[in-house]
């Protein structure tokens, strides 16, 4: 059987650490840091994924603060709204949820944030940053993939990993780590040729794709690690939707270690959000 990674357990291993630091923080006199997220138009999972940060954010000591826009929000007044977050000192750490309704330019949203505000590390300031290995704050679902991936094994240098997935926000990131880290790595997408075979010679798998069960047991090396990044949401049977990952995970129980969904990614990616907070606001106040 596969070691199912708890991604829960280690969230809250995270959370622990940023907590201590909030309430050293606290102690020494500094402002308890605060996140502010921005939600525009009325998508339900984004509702949920933001109902979901404003009670991790209670649960460490974090201020947290919301702003949901009517989904006929313009870009300009949007983008008023970020230049009162980014000149208010009170505000340590920036999130707007995306997709944003198409009426919207994400890019110009995205590099209108102050970067060193951006914790989801979307900015093209933070992306070079990352790509050249010189600091900035780090997105939260890659970040968490790789905290996953070292609670397996902590030196990663000279696996092959397979990235299934080439967004900006999971698939290029999550490279660019596991190159820095000394991984040999394939980004795979739409237009690539025999993915099976190119997953059956990784180390390491990174699905990140958006469709239920898209990776096959048969697509798995025995021993190697999965990490399911997927978010897939399908008819329960009780009238609910449940949520699937990426990887038949039933099928890969031949893998050294596999993420369940949930259970997996997700967690840590909040964990990850609050922990970015806490950096940027240290940075902030340096
Ligand atoms: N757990 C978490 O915290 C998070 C989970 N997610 C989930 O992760 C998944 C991926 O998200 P995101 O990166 O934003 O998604 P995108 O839709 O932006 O990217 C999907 C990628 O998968 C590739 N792809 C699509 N079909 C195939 C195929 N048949 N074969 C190979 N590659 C394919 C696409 O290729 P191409 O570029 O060629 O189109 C694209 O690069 C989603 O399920 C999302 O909900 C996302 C963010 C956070
Ligand atoms: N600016 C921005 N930053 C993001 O980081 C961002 C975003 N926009 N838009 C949407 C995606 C998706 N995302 C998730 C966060 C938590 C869970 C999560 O907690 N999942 C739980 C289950 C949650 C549930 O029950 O619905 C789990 O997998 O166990 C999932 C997905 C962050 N995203």
């Amino acid at each position: 059987m596969a070691e199912k990674i708890d991604g829960r357990a280690i969230a809250r291993e995270l959370d622990a650490l940023t907590k201590a630091e909030i309430d050293a923080m606290v102690a020494a006199g500094r402002e308890r840091p605060g996140l502010t997220v921005v939600l525009v138009g009325d998508d339900p999972a984004s509702e949920v994924y933001v109902t979901h940060k404003v009670r991790a954010c209670e649960r460490v000591g974090l201020r947290s603060a919301e702003h949901r826009l009517p989904a006929a929000t313009t870009q300009d007044e949007l983008l008023a709204l970020i230049g009162r977050l980014n000149a208010d000192a009170h505000v340590h750490g920036i999130l707007v949820q995306v997709p944003l309704p198409d009426h919207i330019d994400e890019r110009a949203v995205i590099e209108a944030i102050d970067p060193a505000k951006d914790v989801d590390g979307f900015h093209p300031v933070n992306v070079g940053r990352l790509s050249t290995g010189t600091g900035g704050l780090r997105p939260c679902t890659p970040l968490g993939c790789i905290k996953l991936l070292q609670s397996v094994e902590p030196d990663l240098a000279g696996m092959d990993a397979l990235v299934i997935g080439r967004s900006n926000i999971v698939g290029k990131p999550v490279a660019m780590m596991l190159t820095a880290l000394g991984c040999t790595v394939t980004i795979a997408h739409s237009k690539t040729r025999d993915l099976p075979g190119k997953a059956r010679a990784a180390d390491i798998v990174v699905a990140a794709v958006g469709i239920a069960n898209f990776v096959k047991g048969d697509w798995i090396k025995d021993g190697a690690i999965v990490i399911d990044v997927g978010i897939n949401r399908t008819p329960g049977e009780n009238g609910k939707d449940r949520l699937v990952g990426d990887v038949a995970f039933d099928e890969v129980q031949h893998a050294r270690a596999v993420t369940p969904v949930p259970g997996g990614v997700g967690p840590m990616t909040i964990a990850v959000l609050l922990a970015n907070t806490v950096q940027a606001a240290k940075a902030l106040s340096a």
